[in-house]
């Protein structure tokens, strides 16, 4: 499984080979692969490296180091390289390293350019770094052919301040504003945002690509930093055995491609998982509609309905397959029907299918808890086979329900933490839907999902999303010895697989297209193709 590490982790896995003296051949290996993965960019770009141009912006401690080992080792390729100083220090033997091949170097106002500077950190050399202004800074950076932002990694404390704050705010409104500003290459993670957290302090530059060393970092999973980071590459420099447990995973296609139930030649409908419903209402018929066609797409070996007699309607006019119950709830008694799970809530409305959730919810079995049904869990639950699945102002509305305040805007920039409070105070599962999908489960490992595609930001992709995960979270309380804790955590990332892949599939994406508008109806359809697209490894 690919999985996300704190800086605290890393940084113990690099210990021992730090105390026995091996810290230079780690940052050479991760220099190295960071400047194979810019070479590998150039080359895309310009066919070749020969005259193309390479600018680092650099800062005092090890991150730095890595972005002037990377350019000393792209000059002798060929490329025309300058490190941009923005701290009062920099890597005293990256900067050797970059002078003796050939590389320019400059420094912003504030960081000192003469022999005072040179005699701490760089006694050999008599050269002196060329002052600029953050103006000048702005202009070589647009003339790059690449930038590599290696500010700061994972020794950040809070956002870029003094001069790496002017140029990288300067950058980044020529980066918003300018179509041709060169790509930016993230060493280790976008500088100014938090490595374990994901929060963005101030400016940062939107890279198109992050070369991470060891193994990706926190932030590299959470929004809204995972944002800036563009595609990740891993580059191993020899510790990652001493990594241990992440702490967020990530499912594969291979694991996905093992996750994703199949029916046993003996088995039946009830052995394949009967999911119960209580969505939709007379004021919203469709979000019933949407995800029980989920189901029935993501495998339930049956699905019952379960609301007002108008909607069980509907639903039956479009999918005869579902068994609809239409009697109201009776206080204290289950819902009639056997099921091995349920979805509650997407579209509900009124005290009539509250009441069926409430039902629903009384009677043990795991349950997908979504949209309306999410006030009926309460701090204290301690039930982990309860999965809810809010999006970030629900989850803000939850907090604050649950005694802390929250806002919409402060669960996007802080998630983790906002989901970890969820899960902790209710003692439930939790999957927080956004463009990074989290789930996390209490004890359990947590998951970032990033599967799917903007395209899916439309109405009615929630209830297919809580569709698909009835349907799985039926057919894993059906299957026998699945029992570990974090079972209910993977099934609601393998959800989010299934459901981001469906968009991939409904908007052209994952034939290789660019993408094109589509609707929740669509998603539904293609669920059923997500089996065929992970086994062929696609
Ligand atoms: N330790 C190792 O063995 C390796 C480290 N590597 C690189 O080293 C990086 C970590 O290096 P460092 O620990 O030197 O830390 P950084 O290079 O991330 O930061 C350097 C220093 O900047 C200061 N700082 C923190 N926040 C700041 C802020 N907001 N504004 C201004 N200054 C701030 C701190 O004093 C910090 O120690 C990794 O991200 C990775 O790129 C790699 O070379 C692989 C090997
Ligand atoms: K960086």
């Amino acid at each position: 499984m690919n999985g996300a590490y704190s800086a605290d982790q890393v940084r113990a896995a690099e210990r021992p080979a730090l105390d026995a003296g091996m810290g230079a051949v780690l940052m050479s290996r991760a220099a190295f692969g960071l400047a194979v993965a810019v070479q590998r960019l150039i080359r895309q770009r310009r066919g070749g490296l020969y005259g193309a141009r390479a600018v680092a912006l650099v800062g005092k401690g090890n991150n730095g180091g890595d972005g002037l080992w990377a350019l000393a080792n792209l000059a002798r390729r060929g490329v025309a390289v300058s490190a941009v100083l923005v701290d009062r220090e920099a890597h005293a033997e990256g900067l050797a390293a970059l002078r003796a091949a050939g590389g320019h170097v400059l420094s912003l106002p504030g960081v000192p350019t003469g022999r005072e500077y040179l005699s701490f950190q760089d006694p050999q050399s008599d050269r002196y770094s060329r002052p600029v202004g953050v103006g000048e800074g702005v202009e070589v950076c647009c003339r790059a052919d690449v930038v590599i932002d290696a500010i700061l990694g994972t020794g950040a404390r809070g956002g870029l301040r003094g001069p790496a704050a002017s140029l990288v705010g300067a950058l980044a409104l020529a980066q918003a504003g300018q179509d041709g500003f060169p790509p930016v290459v993230a060493c280790d993670v976008p500088s100014g945002v938090d490595p374990d957290t994901g929060e963005i302090h101030g400016p940062v530059l939107y890279a198109e690509l992050t070369v991470t060393f060891a193994a990706a970092k926190a932030a590299l999973f959470l929004p809204p930093g995972a944002r800036c980071a563009g595609r990740v590459e891993v580059v191993p420099i020899g510790v990652e055995e001493s990594l241990g447990e992440p702490v967020l995973g990530r499912l594969d296609a291979g694991e996905a491609r093992a996750l994703l139930p199949r029916p046993s030649a003996d088995g039946h409908k009830y052995t394949r998982g009967v999911l119960g419903v209580v969505a939709g209402s007379e004021e919203y018929p469709g979000a019933a509609l949407l995800a029980c066609s989920a189901a029935l797409a993501a495998g339930a070996g049956m699905v019952r309905y379960y609301g007002p007699a108008s909607v069980c309607a509907v639903i039956n006019a479009v999918l005869p397959e579902v068994v609809c119950h239409s009697g109201t709830a009776v206080p204290e008694k289950r819902l009639p029907g056997r099921v091995q799970a349920w979805l509650l809530g997407s579209g509900v409305s009124g005290d009539e299918q509250l009441d069926r959730c409430r039902a629903a919810l009384g009677s043990g079995e795991p349950a997908v808890v979504d949209a309306g049904a999410l006030d009926l869990v309460g701090p204290g639950t301690d039930r982990p086979e309860l999965i809810l699945t809010p999006h970030a102002g629900e989850l803000a509305l939850l907090l604050s329900r649950l005694g802390t305040e929250w806002n919409r805007e402060e669960v996007e920039a802080r998630s983790l933490a906002a989901l970890s409070e969820a899960v902790e105070s209710t003692g439930v599962t939790v999957l927080l839907k956004g463009p990074q999908t989290l789930v996390r489960s209490p004890g359990g490992l947590g998951y970032s999902q990033a599967d799917g595609t903007p395209w899916l930001a439309t109405a009615g992709s929630g209830d297919v999303l809580a569709g698909v995960l009835g349907a799985l979270l039926a057919q894993a309380a059906s299957a026998e010895g699945a029992d570990d804790d974090g079972r209910w955590a993977r099934v609601a990332a393998l959800a989010a697989v299934v459901h981001g892949r469906a968009g991939r599939i409904a908007s052209g994406e994952a034939a290789g297209g660019v993408g094109r508008p589509l609707t929740a109806r669509d998603v539904a359809a293609a669920v059923p193709l997500v089996w065929d697209d992970i086994r062929t490894g696609r």
